[in-house]
């Protein structure tokens, strides 16, 4: 990073901050989000908690008094796990699936795997490891009516001066494939549903549009109402967590830099009268959570009746069954211009066909992309999933993470994100860890908004290279150098999955993901080992085994984006959404005009894009004083709460919302 380009963005940033055998999903009609799908059910009967009614809280991971085996330590720790097997590991089921053993040999496989990867992913400074041409020979699709020409650089799209310059500033020396083909379609006036993998650079494709959309008319962008000031942004951003909606602002705000277009952002869990004061100044493009949103909507410090843009970030997640009450009343009860009359964006890397169909309702003649098949994950992710019982997980881990230090230069752990299921289960991981030598911050919903940053942050800069996190940071976090994602609880769905190894492996570079599965993750195999073949992964036999036998059990989630060779899936093609066919930028056989393409230029093929992750580096370091009562929750896995046939979740759901 040149010293010129690190001073802009910083001041930039500056400005801007102050098991068993698991119960057959029920056959419902009705769509159930992915993390309520196929609870894993112990063995007892019970409940969300995977590790049973009978284990203590304390002992599920074998936690017990600390130390595993690797580390010399003695044994309450093994004591502690298998009290943990006592109450959780109740059901195991017997002559089913031949449990494997943990394989040893993997330890060595990963370090082998890490250490390979780790000497690409280590260079800043000449950019070594920075290969978007891996992205080169990746499947497009775009259905829809009169679907726009993609661009093969952004010199091609008429973005306007300042934010090419911007774009320059940002080193992004060519678009990724998403941006040749959603910028042009977002700059035609079109509506947009977009699926493109992790870290493949959707923030500035829909940033880039709206800020030039908005660069091109100035309005008026705040009133007096008699008893303070109301803000009409012209574009707004949702996003479902508020480190993510800080993120999309800090981007933003790059991107916009010196352009006139005024970023603001709100979120919950800080205080609110900063935020006040940033809207009473004006501003153009509004980032925020819904909540805190809607708070300050029914104030009347926002009104969204100038909305031209609206963009929605991580979208299957925001419609799901958590999110999409509070976003319909954002979108179709305040007041929000309809369809057409305002342009939608949505883009995610997963877009199950419940959640499409949903969609449709907040988008007017819209164009489907896929880059990449729908919910696939990039195979610049080298994804391990090896077999772990729960009660070795811990020992499992550790094995892990001591490998990983031992071969480090200097000792050091390279930046490991562990992802775990419950908020309880964060806290007792990042204790032991810190406890036995592995420096560990957790991440989660019931931590205060200034402890969530300081995590974020001091992982960030590898003060604390592991960070233990729930759902909350599945999501869009952009945290460059994340060298390893360890799903220690394997996650509910696929989706969380394929969102969660992809805190590796961004913007072209390579990186490491390990899942400890179990016999209680079976409905998942499937669909598991789908996606590990598309990504050119190895998937070892006793998976395939299990994903067979999910397959005859009827437990399997790899339904959910339906069958297409490659590229993703229009729920309208299916559906009968079209008449005769319509035109695109390829010939279609379905009704719907499909263009499929290996992309639009042979420009990738040559040369090296100059981003160096010269941003990620920027600190959330606004602290939050207070709490706003009412949106100062946090929905770990979703936003919703309360009993439901799947058992209790109190490990999970806090209520409330971002
Ligand atoms: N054209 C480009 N050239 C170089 N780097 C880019 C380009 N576009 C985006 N990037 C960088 O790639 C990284 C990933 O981008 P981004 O966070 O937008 O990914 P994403 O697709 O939104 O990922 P996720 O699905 O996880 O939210 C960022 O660090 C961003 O700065």
């Amino acid at each position: 990073m040149s010293l010129r380009t690190m001073a802009w963005a910083e001041a930039v940033t500056e400005s801007a901050r102050k098991q068993t055998r698991p119960l057959p999903p029920p056959r419902n009609t009705t769509y159930l989000p992915p993390h309520l799908r196929y609870s894993g059910g112990g063995g007892d009967g019970g409940g969300y908690s995977s590790y049973g009614r009978g284990s203590s809280e304390s002992t599920q991971y074998g936690f017990g008094g600390g130390g595993y085996r690797g580390g010399g330590r003695s044994g309450p720790g093994r004591d502690g796990g298998r009290g943990g097997r006592g109450g959780g590991g109740g059901g195991r089921s017997r002559g089913w699936v031949q449990t494997p053993r943990p394989n040893r040999e993997a330890f060595h496989d990963v370090s082998g795997k890490f250490e390979q990867l780790k000497v690409r992913e280590g260079d800043d400074v000449g950019n070594v490891g920075i290969n978007f041409d891996a992205y080169e020979d990746i499947p497009v699709e775009a259905s829809g009516e009169d679907v726009p020409v993609p661009a093969s650089t952004f010199g091609e799209i008429d973005l306007g001066e300042c934010l090419n310059n911007n774009i320059k500033r940002c080193r992004y020396v060519k678009p990724t494939p998403v941006q040749r083909h959603a910028i042009p379609i977002a700059m035609a006036g079109r509506d947009l549903m977009a699926c493109a993998q992790t870290g493949s650079g959707k923030t500035a494709a829909f940033c880039f549009p709206i800020i030039s959309g908005v660069l091109a008319k100035c309005v008026e962008r705040s009133q007096s109402n008699g008893d303070g000031w109301t803000a009409f942004p012209r574009a707004l951003i949702l996003s479902p967590t508020r480190e993510l909606a800080s993120q999309i602002f800090e981007e933003a705000e790059k991107f916009a830099y010196q352009s006139g277009a005024k970023v603001a952002v709100v979120y919950g869990g800080a205080p609110m009268g900063q935020q006040l004061r940033d809207l009473e100044r004006g501003v153009d493009i509004l980032v925020a959570t819904p909540g805190r949103l809607v708070d300050m909507i029914e104030r009347s410090r926002v009104s969204l009746k100038m909305i031209k843009y609206l963009a929605l970030d991580e979208a299957d997640r925001m419609l799901d069954m958590g999110f999409e009450p509070q976003i319909r009343k954002i979108v179709q009860r305040m007041d929000m211009p309809p369809p057409g009359a305002r342009q939608t964006l949505l883009f995610s890397a997963t877009f199950p066909h419940e959640i499409q169909r949903l969609a449709a309702d907040f988008l007017k003649n819209y164009i489907f992309l896929t880059v990449g098949r729908v919910g696939s994950s990039t195979d610049l992710i080298a994804q391990k999933v090896e077999f772990v019982r729960d009660m070795d997980k811990i020992e499992h881990l550790c094995g892990l993470l001591k490998n990983q230090r031992d071969n480090e230069t200097h000792g050091k752990l390279a930046l490991t994100l562990v992802f775990v299921e419950t908020k309880k289960g964060a806290n007792q991981l990042e204790n032991w860890l810190s406890r036995n030598g592995f420096p560990a911050i957790a991440i989660h919903g019931d931590k205060v908004q200034m402890e969530r940053e300081r995590a974020l942050r001091l992982f960030k800069c590898g003060t604390t290279p592991i960070l233990v996190a729930t759902d909350v940071a599945s999501r869009g976090l952009d945290i460059p150098h994340v060298a390893h994602v360890i799903n220690f609880d394997f996650p509910k769905s696929i989706d969380d999955y394929v969102h969660r190894i992809g805190r590796t492996g961004r913007a072209g570079k390579s990186g490491l993901a390990t899942a400890f599965f179990s016999e209680k993750n079976q409905p998942l195999a499937k669909a598991l080992v789908e996606l590990m073949k598309e990504s050119k992964q190895e998937v070892p036999n006793w998976l395939n085994d299990y994903a067979e036998q999910s397959l005859s059990y009827g437990g399997d989630q790899s339904q959910r984006y339906s069958s297409s060779n490659f590229g993703g899936y229009d729920v309208r093609r299916s559906e009968n959404y079209y008449g005769s066919g319509s035109n695109g930028y390829g010939d279609s056989s379905v009704g719907a005009a499909a263009a499929t393409c290996n992309d639009v230029s042979g420009s990738y093929a040559t040369g090296s894009f100059g981003y160096g992750g010269n941003y990620g580096n920027s600190s959330v370091d606004e602290p939050a004083a207070s709490y706003n009562g009412s949106y100062g929750g946090e929905t770990d896995a979703a936003g919703t709460a309360g009993s439901s046939s799947f058992g209790n979740y109190e490990n999970i759901v806090a209520g409330g919302w971002d």
